[in-house]
């Protein structure tokens, strides 16, 4: 999927919800126990709920790998169902020396199929480039991420450049690949490092996890983070897909997206450039 084409659902739907697939087989409601992939089973009854309302799905890898084969067999099966003209990304996390990348990227991308791949900077250009050879997918490199562990080393100040590692890593990872193919993770947590991330990214497309369950803030982060072809896909799991564990979870978590697609709505109208 291209950026306009990320563009244009974006606008038709009036949506730029990422609902995350972070299906543990321990939280999901127990009725489907009993069905022969109660994984898939759970996955597809959420993607029928939220579709109208999500412009991208995001299972997160470990969730499936955590189940062995049938978790990988759940996830091919969620991954076929999800509506075409709808962003699919595996938050896999992935990024090893050349060769072991270019494997990691042909299991998500040729395998799979999958539109993305979150992908962790630390090794640096040779880790991060056998991923953006592929045409027509996209690399989503952690920047700056939710959790309290970033302060650890994200947030270094790198004396002679005057600047932090995270933004470096948002800035030298520009001369890689172009925004056409190359996105940056921005925990919800951290707006307020939104505007020094836009400065260093102003065209790059953001996937932003961390409302919801991790408290941040929509508002902001739209208010911040959103340029002129919205730029912003908003992830939210637990915050959804965790709405009841009854026999009415599929509608509750309608509901949870329903609540943000709308708020999105609004901010569309009153943010974008
Ligand atoms: O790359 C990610 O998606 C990610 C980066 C980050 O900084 N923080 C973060 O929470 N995530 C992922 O986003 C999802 C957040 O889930 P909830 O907190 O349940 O909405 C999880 O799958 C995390 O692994």
């Amino acid at each position: 999927m291209t950026r306009k084409d990320l563009f244009e659902q974006i606008q038709s739907k009036k949506s730029y919800l990422c609902v995350g697939l972070d299906t543990d087989i321990n939280k999901i409601p127990k009725h489907l126990l009993d069905k022969e992939d109660p994984i898939f089973e759970f996955n597809k009854a959420i993607i029928d709920a939220t579709k109208d309302y999500a412009v991208a799905y995001k299972p997160n890898i470990a969730f499936y790998e955590a189940l062995g084969a049938s978790g990988w067999n759940s996830l091919q099966k969620t991954l076929e169902y999800i509506p075409e003209n709808t962003f699919t990304i595996s938050d896999a996390k992935r990024g090893d020396i050349g060769n072991t990348s270019s494997l990691y990227a042909r299991a998500f991308f040729e395998n799979m199929n999958f539109d993305s791949v979150t992908v962790a900077p630390y090794m640096g250009e040779d880790s991060v480039k056998p991923f953006l050879e592929f045409k027509n997918k996209w690399v989503i490199l952690l920047g700056v991420t939710s959790n309290q562990g970033s302060f650890d080393f994200q947030h270094l100040r790198i004396k002679d450049k005057n600047r932090s590692l995270f933004e470096e890593v948002i800035i030298k990872s520009q001369e890689w690949g172009t925004s056409d193919q190359l996105m940056f993770v921005v925990g919800a947590t951290r707006a307020d490092l939104l505007e020094k991330v836009r400065k260093a990214a102003p065209d790059h497309f953001l996937l932003v996890p961390g409302v919801g369950a991790q408290g941040g803030s929509l508002e902001d982060v739209s208010k911040y983070g959103m340029n002129d072809h919205c730029g912003l896909l908003v992830n939210s799991s637990r915050g959804i897909i965790y709405s009841s564990n009854g026999e009415d979870f599929a509608e509750k978590a309608k509901e949870a997206a329903k609540t943000l697609q709308m708020e999105m709505s609004e901010y569309l109208d009153k943010y974008l450039g």
